[in-house]
């Protein structure tokens, strides 16, 4: 079953009961404090454990002339009533090894009392239960529901407490509390499930009933309650409930209620006149109010308190999750079937998506039957007269995640070749793949269709460009597109200005490292990326932050014509340049390893200066890949330093251009073994640099851990023991 089936069902369940749930939560919260609140009474005098009934028994009769009863509650105060020498009646706590009188019954405080009511019936009586009982029962099914979404996610029941990256608050914390209450907030379904069905009557009945045989009734031998076997060995804490013999005569017993049996005891011989096993429904019952209410435990009365909080956290995150997936879906007013003009879109981070709506918005506008989806989508339009394909490229000329179906696709679903088609791609020249997958989409779709215009790239979500190709599109499709550029442009908001302290000169690479020193409230560590507005519009470049004595380091190769590399390296000490911090915390330096291995190519390396800078304690090694020697030296004196302080283990430099030219992945293969060693050893490996260099890191990996630790590299990669952040 797919992972949507199991997400419709939690939210369907948790929309069809909510204010119930709310309301349950809000009174459950409460109510956990009631028994919290009557365990901090001073009536609990002494361990039950260790006090026979014996004891207890004797110790009132030597104290009082008659005794009615005696009781233990479930926080174990003793609970009496008896007569006083003087013919006076007194009921309340006693202490169980001295039968000394402590105080009067507690007497539940009236809004406690309230708040009971409310939380059991909604003042609704009976209707009230019912559904009370049922929203605890649906409630139950969230849990089980939820359950399941989190052994999906975690890809099988044993990672089912594996770490889980932290990309969203309030996805995160919905899943890590989510595992952490699923056992209380189960049994606290559970146990009010049991009470409402009891309530309503819907248990098996059982009845117990002793078999007394009056006629056989002896007085003889007499003994003193002090000596009946029976209570010398019954502790007090099995105790529920003792009634003393009415009167002196032989017919009249005691009777005596444990946990799991009640006893008729002959008041002058101790003999046991009858015995009976509780039935297990009442037991149940009982098992199932303390749990529920947590009587008689302060720890699992907070347990639950803490529990019930969080369902309330849930039903806030988990609606405010589907809301922000329903905002970032693409809507449509027609099917599919019945649409002209379909507009399929493969975006990874939206700004594709932002332009295909913005293209679609004006379509509807125009009264055309249009229709947008996901590139994955791809399905037959048997109506379809235009098809337009707006998409982004990753990787090294890969396809977005929500596109990397379609090219199959293709090949299996065909429509009328008399389709006419056309492709965007989004991209950028900063990488080598310039719209890679958008020309490999355009070439099987030439296979397939008519295209009515050649491919058509943008880079960096130039609005110009985009705005061009609309023009070009109306033009041939005869259907008129205008599309305003302000609609178009996506301001970066909430820009941080940032001072630059300083900035080395370009090495021989053209590399320089440039220092810029955060606010005090700004949160960022190493690993996290630094977005930079070259051109203070939209256009966008991201940089590998190290934290470095407090600042932010970057390590930049300045392009020809680079759009971020140029702005930065134009800036000088002291300028102000307007930022966006990004949080990656994927790439994070891992808080529990013992041992890091850290790979990096070129400027790759500026989170890893800021990781070292940062280490206190554990064991890193660093293999780094640069030009020449030369390339080395403005790195030099970070990384000297690090050795020198015991920040970093060992360093390996490979040099591709200097005597045997040596890459990364030649250092880790000739070291296969202490790395597989490491690996083996719960080591953290973490790559930043380029996809090239990833590539063939992976691979020499791959080789190293089947070889010598007889595991495939997803081993590890499903143990979160490999990082990368390759551009
Ligand atoms: C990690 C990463 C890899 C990228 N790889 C390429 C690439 O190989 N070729 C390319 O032309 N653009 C590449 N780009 C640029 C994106 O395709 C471009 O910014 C696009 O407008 C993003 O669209 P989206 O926001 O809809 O995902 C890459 C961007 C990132 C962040």
């Amino acid at each position: 079953m797919t992972i949507s089936i199991w997400r419709y069902s939690h939210l369907a369940l948790a929309v069809s009961s909510f204010v119930f749930i709310v309301l349950a939560s809000v009174t459950g919260i409460i109510l956990a404090f009631q028994p919290i609140s009557e365990q901090l009474e001073p009536y609990n005098v002494a361990n039950l454990d260790n006090i026979t009934l014996a004891e207890t028994v004797t110790v009132f009769q030597d104290n009082y002339p008659e005794i009615i009863d005696i009781k233990v509650d479930a926080n174990d105060f003793v609970i009496a009533t008896v007569f006083t020498e003087d013919g006076n009646n007194l009921s309340g706590y006693f202490n169980p090894q001295t039968a000394e009188y402590l105080g009067e019954e507690l007497k539940p405080s009236p809004f406690f009392q309230w708040v009971t009511n409310f939380h059991r019936s909604l003042f609704l009586k009976s209707v009230g239960r019912f559904f009370v009982g049922l929203c605890s029962f649906l409630l139950f099914l969230i849990a089980v529901t939820g359950t399941i979404l989190i052994i999906k996610r975690q890809h099988g029941f044993k990672r089912f407490f594996s770490k889980i990256i932290n990309e969203d608050f309030n996805q995160y914390w919905h899943v890590v509390l989510g595992r952490l209450s699923l056992l209380p907030i189960i049994i606290i379904t559970i146990t009010g499930v049991y009470l409402s069905l009891e309530k309503f009557d819907a248990l098996p009945k059982t009845k117990t009933t002793h078999q007394v045989d009056f006629d056989t009734l002896i007085e003889s031998p007499k003994q003193n309650a002090s000596n009946f076997s029976v209570f010398t060995n019954t502790s007090l804490s099995e105790v529920k409930h003792v009634e003393f013999p009415f009167s002196s005569d032989v017919e009249d017993y005691f009777t005596v209620k444990l946990h799991d049996k009640d006893l008729l005891i002959n008041q002058f011989t101790g003999a046991i006149l009858s015995e009976v096993n509780t039935p297990k429904v009442e037991v149940f019952s009982a098992l199932s109010l303390n749990l529920h209410t947590g009587k008689g435990s302060i720890l699992w009365s907070i347990i639950l308190a803490v529990a019930t909080a969080n369902i309330l956290f849930f039903v806030y995150s988990g609606f405010a999750m589907t809301l922000k997936r329903r905002k970032s879906r693409l809507k449509n007013k027609v099917k599919a079937e019945d649409a002209d003009i379909i507009i399929l879109v493969g975006s990874e981070n939206g700004s594709s998506i932002h332009y295909a709506n913005m293209f679609f918005k004006q379509l509807i506008k125009q009264n055309q039957n249009a229709f947008i989806a996901e590139m994955n989508a791809y399905q037959q339009y048997p109506n379809a007269k235009h098809l337009v394909v707006m998409t982004a490229t990753y990787g090294q000329g890969d396809a977005p995640t929500n596109a990397n179906q379609f090219l199959q696709k293709l090949k299996e679903i065909t429509n009328t070749k008399d389709l006419k088609f056309s492709v965007v791609g989004f991209g950028s020249l900063a990488y080598p793949d310039f719209c890679q997958f958008a020309y490999d989409v355009d070439q099987a779709l030439q296979q397939v269709y008519k295209p009515v215009l050649p491919i058509f790239t943008i880079n960096d979500k130039s609005v110009d460009a985009f705005s061009q190709w609309v023009s070009d599109w109306s033009e041939v499709s005869g259907i008129s597109v205008t599309i305003p550029q302000k609609h178009l442009t996506i301001q970066p908001k909430q820009l941080k200005k940032l001072k630059v302290i300083s900035k080395t000169k370009t090495n021989v690479d053209n590399t320089f490292l440039i220092t810029l020193k955060p606010k005090k409230h700004h949160q960022f560590t190493s690993g996290d990326l630094l977005a930079v507005y070259p051109k203070n519009d939209y256009r966008e470049r991201l940089y590998s932050i190290g934290k470095v004595a407090g600042n932010i380091q970057l390590s930049v190769k300045l392009h020809e014509n680079g759009l971020g590399s140029g702005f930065l390296h134009s800036a000088a000490d002291g300028d102000k340049i307007k930022v966006r911090l990004v949080k990656n915390s994927a790439f994070h330096c891992p808080k529990k390893a013992k041992q890091i291995l850290m790979i990096a190519n070129g400027t790759g390396v500026a989170p890893f200066l800021g990781m070292l800078q940062q280490n206190k304690k554990v064991e890193s090694h660093l293999y780094l890949g640069l030009r020449t020697e030369e390339s080395y030296q403005i790195y030099q004196e970070q990384i000297k330093q690090f050795l020198f302080d015991g920040k970093l283990t060992k360093h390996h430099l490979a040099l591709s251009r200097v005597g045997d030219k040596h890459y990364v992945q030649d250092l880790l293969k000739r070291d296969a073994k202490a790395v597989a060693k490491l690996l083996y050893n719960n080591c953290v490996i973490m790559i930043c640099g380029s996809l090239a260099m990833h590539k063939s890191v992976m691979s020499v990996l791959e080789e190293i851990t089947v070889t010598y630790n007889n595991k495939p590299l997803s081993y590890y990669q499903n143990k979160q023991q490999i990082k990368s952040d390759c551009y």
